[in-house]
């Protein structure tokens, strides 16, 4: 078994949970309401903020050239692609200027942002690695199982679109190696830091999609779905 395959196997049953996410089945359907498909972009878009500090951080502190070289070229991405996306999505969603600079951030995108943030100033590369790909191969793999027809809505059609395609793959399947490479020269001590922060990652992933629901109001403990 590879690192990667092992780190993710000793995250379940988390990983499964957000792979198969009522949230991501709600997108496939085009059915997700407009007020929590707007909080959760809202939210990420503060998420992906933290995201590409962290590409940041691969980039400085990859051990060679050509490592350097592909997370650079996914910086590309998030910079433009999935940045106009964003922008196109709030517009139709009639977001607030004030939500798309500096939104009230949820617990879980505080927690996933700090778990970033402490990466980007003190984790190694396999660290920063460890983290950036929790948050790309859970992405791939939930939009893996996106039916052939896409939804009518652009904003559902296209969040779904952005993690479907063969370079997203492709950059994923990069990660994985890379990954698997570090880990062979890493320690005993180094590889179970490693997989603590793979489960917290995987953790804060799941906790992601929950607050954006549908979770019984109860549960949550702050007032009713809106949605
Ligand atoms: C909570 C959360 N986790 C992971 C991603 C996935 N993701 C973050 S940036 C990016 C661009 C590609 O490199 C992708 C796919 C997300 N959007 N939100």
């Amino acid at each position: 078994m590879t690192f990667s395959e092992w780190l993710r196997e000793r995250s379940e049953p988390a990983w499964t949970k957000v792979v198969e996410h009522r949230f991501v089945d709600e997108l496939f359907a085009g059915c997700v309401p407009a007020e929590r498909m707007r909080s959760y972009l809202v939210q990420d878009y503060q998420f992906v903020d933290g995201f590409l500090a962290l590409l940041g951080a691969a980039v400085a502190r990859a051990d060679r050239y050509t490592s350097r070289l592909a997370v650079a070229g996914s910086i590309g991405v998030v910079t433009s692609e999935e940045n106009t996306y964003f922008q196109r999505a709030f517009d139709e969603l009639d977001v607030p200027e004030s939500d798309r600079t500096a939104p009230v951030l949820d617990p879980a995108t505080a927690e996933f942002r700090e778990l970033m943030a402490d990466t980007t100033d003190k984790g190694s590369y396999a660290d920063v690695l460890t983290v950036l790909l929790v948050a790309e191969w859970t992405y791939l793999d939930w939009a893996s199982r996106a039916p052939d027809s896409p939804p009518p809505n652009f904003v559902h059609a296209e969040w779904i679109a952005l993690h479907a395609n063969p370079e997203f793959r492709h950059w994923v399947d990069w990660l994985r190696a890379e990954v698997d490479r570090i880990g062979e020269g890493l320690d005993e001590r180094e590889r179970a830091r490693c997989l603590r922060l793979f489960q917290h990652a995987t953790r804060c992933e799941l906790d992601f999609f929950d607050a954006h629901g549908p979770v019984p109001p109860d549960v949550r403990g702050d007032g009713p779905d809106e949605g």
